[in-house]
């Protein structure tokens, strides 16, 4: 079991360590999950008394006025043998011999967090204490509550360090020692007055009546030490400890000790009761109650702590990772962000998110539709023919077949087939940049550089431009392409005048009749729906060669040539990142790393604690 109050120790240790104090904040809290004992009382109610008295040692700083300015966490290992010795948690590698100095280092501790002030500050000091003579125990000291501010304090004090002590002992894992002076009413004792706001049952406050032998001559304490007059959970411990007197005159710990279990075994009133009196009793039942506390949560802290590692892990994660501060880190950075965003832009093209297949529709549906709107009725009109077949014939009508005119027609009507080529390598680049737009949202690491974001999505739109522009020539060339050769076969099957019954002898001006030009318009229209059926396949061809293929390859290329150029400060400047995040993102790192050696440390002893318990050596 003495496992478990030094595994609270350590945790309690890291957690301040790491800047958890238990304080209200937006970062979840380890600190008060964890039980542990505040001292709370009056001011001169005989605090510091009572907590030298559990330890042995004169080792608190004594004034007047508040003395107690921070909360002191006070850490007691019992060691088996050898010289006692303390250590703060702010000089780890000092070991402290002489318990004078840790009075010192106390009240200089507390000036170098607090200035000379009279203030008071809710960040702990750690000591703790390594002696053969002390009971494994932690105790947190505050400042002694107080009803008026004196010179050099602000009239809030008072408030204040309510406060701090409501803010400790109102948590329900705090066991609450309240100190009252046995020579003054109890009805007007501050710490029951407290201890009773915050637990009306006092399940969890245990009273300690001091000043005893103070008591007015023909009184006694013996109704409130059995219970009778302000019962609690648990019984009412009495304390006698030094008089102001024995501490001037030196009177050391052991013999103060030694007088006090005499002062109860010998009075007439509270021999009864001596058993359960005096600080050694004191210190070894806190002990044991603090065991049994702590046993009980284990098991809760550690759902705790697996709850709130996922949930710190969970938040880190949508930060994403925190900025290096050299510039080979920023650049693997930027280009790790890059891969990431580019990564998703191919998902969205192959059809892993949704988006791509938007391209399909238009090779699928807005293509045929818009070739097949082509009429060609301008083109193939018998005036239009008729114009271009004597234009090509000039002063020399053709003989047998108007070629030079064919060819002209022809040309002017597959020209039109540029306009839906064109426009599918639009719809298409509108589409692609559409998805940039859709990846960018979707690159969570994009999120926190603005900066970045909008290069990347710059970088990717000019890049799909350049392709646009690209896919535009190729895709208008198949087209010139199909105007300046035309195939040959076709026209060589087509039968000739005299094959079709015509008479090659028919006079040339009558060539130019209506069936004439008709059949001229027929062949023409032939011909370029074969053109049609053989584009309708290759502009998707040469657009997806162009813009689709090369946007899944090359997409930040030009970026990422450009970036390796850029200077230091302007890399920075990519990852201007918002500082409120950043200050978060180091907050949660430092919690989670409390959380995470928390969980390794309750782990390892409780996984002893049971193996001890199996092999019926459980320290129960
Ligand atoms: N005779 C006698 N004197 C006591 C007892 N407890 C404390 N005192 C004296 O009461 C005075 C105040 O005791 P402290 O222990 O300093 O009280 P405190 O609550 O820590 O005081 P602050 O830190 O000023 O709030 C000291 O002079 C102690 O010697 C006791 O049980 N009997």
């Amino acid at each position: 079991m003495e496992n478990l109050i030094s595994l609270v120790n350590k945790l309690q240790r890291a957690c301040t360590a790491l800047g958890d104090h238990g304080e209200a904040s937006s970062l979840p809290t380890l600190w008060d999950s964890l039980p542990s004992i505040a001292v709370v009382g009056g001011q001169s109610s005989g605090k510091s008394s009572v907590l030298e008295s559990i330890v042995g040692k004169d080792f608190l700083p004594r004034g007047s006025g508040i003395v107690t300015r921070r909360p002191l966490v006070l850490q007691l290992h019992k060691i088996d043998q050898g010289k006692e010795y303390a250590e703060f948690l702010h000089l780890p590698s000092k070991k402290f011999y002489d318990f004078a100095a840790v009075r010192k280092e106390i009240s200089d501790e507390t000036d170098r967090e607090m200035g000379q002030t009279k203030q008071i500050s809710s960040v702990p000091i750690h000591l703790s204490i390594y002696s053969p003579n002390v009971v494994n125990l932690t105790l947190v000291d505050l400042p002694g509550l107080t009803k008026v501010a004196i010179d050099g304090q602000s009239e809030s004090i008072v408030q204040e360090i309510e406060d701090m002590l409501r803010a400790y002992i109102q948590k329900p894992n705090c066991i609450i020692l309240a100190i009252s002076p046995a020579n003054q009413d109890l009805a007007t004792s501050d710490a029951i007055k407290m201890s009773r706001e915050v637990d009306p049952t006092g399940e969890r406050t245990i009273g300690v009546l001091t000043k005893i032998d103070l008591m007015d001559k023909g009184t006694d304490a013996v109704d409130i030490l059995e219970g009778k007059s302000y019962r609690l959970k648990f019984p009412w411990v009495g304390v006698v400890n030094r008089s102001q007197q024995d501490i001037n005159k030196q009177v050391d710990m052991t013999s103060a000790r030694r007088r006090e279990r005499e002062y109860f075994s010998n009075s007439r009133d509270y021999k009864h009761l001596a058993p359960r009196m005096g600080s050694e009793y004191l210190a070894k039942m806190l002990s044991k109650h603090l065991e049994g506390v702590i046993k009980s949560r284990i098991p809760g802290i550690q759902s705790l702590i697996s709850k709130t590692v996922a949930d710190l892990e969970a938040e880190l994660s949508h930060l994403g990772k925190p900025i290096s501060t050299d510039a080979g880190g920023k650049l693997l950075l930027i280009m790790d962000i890059c891969r990431a965003f580019d990564q998703i832009y191919k998902e969205h093209l192959n059809g892993m998110r949704s988006g791509g297949d938007k391209i399909y529709h238009v090779f699928e549906r807005q293509l045929p539709a818009a070739l097949k709107k082509l009429q060609f009725e301008q083109q193939l009109s018998m005036e239009n023919i008729k114009k271009l077949i004597t234009e090509a014939d000039g002063y020399q009508p053709h003989l047998i077949a108007p070629e030079q005119g064919y060819r002209h027609i022809i040309e002017s009507s597959l020209i039109t087939i540029k306009g839906p080529a064109e426009a599918s390598v639009n719809a298409v680049d509108i589409i692609l940049k559409e998805l940039v737009r859709k990846a960018i949202s979707e690159t969570m690491e994009l999120k926190q550089y603005p900066s970045l974001r909008k290069e990347v999505e710059g970088a990717a739109n000019e890049s799909l431009e350049r392709m646009k522009k690209e896919s535009r020539k190729a895709t208008l060339m198949l087209v010139d392409m199909e105007c300046c050769y035309l195939t040959a076969d076709f026209f060589r099957n087509l039968p000739q005048e005299f094959e079709r019954g015509g008479n090659p002898t028919q006079s040339i001006f009558d060539r130019y009749n209506d069936s004439y030009l008709r059949r001229i318009g027929a062949t023409v229209l032939q011909y370029v729906n074969m053109v049609l059926a053989g584009l309708v396949n290759s502009v998707p061809k040469s657009v997806v060669h162009c813009q689709v293929r090369e946007a899944k390859r090359s997409l930040l290329d030009h970026f990422f040539a450009e970036l390796g150029r850029r200077t230091p400060i302007q890399l920075s400047k990519l990852l201007d990142e918002d500082p409120a995040i950043m200050e978060r993102r180091s907050s949660l790192a430092k919690r989670l790393e409390l959380y995470k050696s928390a969980q390794m440390e309750i782990s390892s002893v409780s996984c002893l604690y049971f193996r001890n318990k199996i092999s019926g050596l459980a320290y129960q």
